[in-house]
């Protein structure tokens, strides 16, 4: 009898083209429209593999691979995702998934999968050092970083400077079955032109059989690519190879070095292709304090050449400059507000008032409001939002204000 694969997955369109990969691998597909549905039939047969969407209607997918694994002896789970993040394939990963896939599914990947299945499955210890991201480049990253994580092949990672290509070859190293084993980083420019060969041989022994990180591969010369490549034909080369490229590497290095390199590729896009992340990225960076509606704006309108790593220090500026929880424009690095952003801000607030103003003063002379009152409800406003700002903390407020305490008080009482 042929080997059964149950398919947890409610897209019906989806669950029998999987079925169909399913036949093609001389297998059975037995198909379960719901997790719960997944649990019920775990147990009334064996089955060789499961193929599990996490997004179901009832039950996420993470909890049926948990139960999944509860089993006395859990067959392999391939995981497939419409959103994944770094954390669902490294969670997946952890409860011992054996691959992950994005929708919308490459069928002839997961037809090369299927009949790949029938070898044991690793279990990751859980991650330390994660990757933020839910834009749809990064969630294609993700699921080259947890494939590589799982593999041994050699690893390409593109993307602009500080975009975190360094951060993936180290998520990928602390999965990887070569966790225990060195990551040792070689970047070629820290090197006069005649010590540069020795300080390569230098950094392949002493990453052994673990990882060896060379940076910025594509501004190698010719000389130091054929050294590379005379050793790895040679053998001499045991560690796995990860490389990173700011820029496009193909052009940059020879043919041969290029696809013994680029077996799996990695493109780490630029900030400004994933401004959605900025938020979640600057949130994790600041830690206790939040960022203003005005400061994201400015936030999300700047050219971030330095991209990740540009960001990771303007919000360690403003966090050191802010003395209260809310980090405002005039918090980040001077050369991120523009002087135009500036006054755009301030016409904002004309444009704001003058309408306000026109509401209140359109009528008839008895209903005018009176001078004082109006400017009362101004400062009113004024006082509130400002002593958010400084934390409900009027003697701070006062002090950084420079403004009579006595007078803040009773202004404040008087609201
Ligand atoms: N997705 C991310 N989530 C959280 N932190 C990140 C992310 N990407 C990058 N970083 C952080 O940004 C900084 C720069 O990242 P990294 O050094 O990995 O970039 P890089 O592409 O290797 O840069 P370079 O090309 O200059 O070597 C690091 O502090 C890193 O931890």
């Amino acid at each position: 009898m042929n080997s059964a694969i149950l398919i947890i997955e409610d897209e019906y369109a989806l669950a029998a083209a999987l079925s169909t990969v399913v036949r093609r691998c001389e297998a059975t597909p037995v198909v379960a429209a719901s997790g719960q549905g997944g649990i019920e039939k775990l147990t009334a047969q064996e089955y060789v593999l499961i193929i599990l969407d996490v997004g179901l209607p009832d039950i996420s997918g993470l909890k049926v691979l948990e139960k999944i694994q509860t089993l006395p002896q859990p067959p392999p789970v391939m995981i497939i995702t419409a959103h994944g993040t770094l954390d669902t394939a490294l969670e997946a990963r952890r409860l011992g998934a054996r691959e992950y896939f994005l929708k919308p599914l490459n069928l002839a990947d997961m037809q090369r999968a299927i009949r790949e299945v029938l070898t044991p499955v690793k279990n990751l210890p859980r991650a330390e050092t994660t990757m933020i991201g839910n834009s749809e480049p990064m969630q294609r990253a993700f699921a080259i970083i947890a494939q590589a994580s799982s593999g041994d092949a050699p690893v390409l990672l593109q993307g602009p400077p500080g975009s975190g290509k360094s951060l993936a070859g180290q998520v990928i190293h602390r999965h990887s079955a070569r966790a225990e084993k060195p990551m040792v980083e070689f970047r070629a420019d820290e090197w006069q032109a005649d010590r540069v060969e020795a300080a390569l041989d230098e950094a392949i022994a002493k990453a052994g059989d673990g990882v060896l990180f060379l940076d910025e591969i594509s501004a190698w010369s010719k000389p130091l690519q054929a050294a590379l490549m005379h050793r790895l034909n040679a053998g001499t080369v045991k560690a796995r190879l990860f490389s990173a490229a700011s820029t496009e590497a193909a052009p940059h290095l020879r043919e041969d070095l290029f696809y013994a390199l680029a077996v799996l590729q990695i493109h780490l896009p630029s900030l400004c292709d994933r401004t959605a992340d900025i938020p979640q990225l600057a949130a994790a960076f600041l830690g206790e304090q939040v960022l203003s509606a005005e400061a994201l704006a400015v936030l999300k309108a700047h050219s971030w050449s330095g991209n990740v790593r540009e960001l990771k220090a303007a919000m360690a500026h403003a966090a050191a400059v802010c003395g209260g929880s809310t980090i405002l424009p005039h918090h980040l690095p001077a050369s991120m507000v523009k002087p135009d952003q500036a006054s755009h801000l301030e016409e904002t607030m004309k444009r704001s008032l003058a309408a306000w103003l026109d509401q209140k003063t359109t009528g008839a002379d008895e209903t005018m409001p009176i001078y004082d009152h109006l400017l009362e409800t101004v400062e009113a406003t004024m006082l509130e939002t400002l002593l958010k700002r400084f934390d409900n903390k009027p003697t701070r407020m006062a002090a950084a204000l420079r403004m009579n305490r006595a007078t803040l008080r009773r202004k404040l009482r008087e609201e």
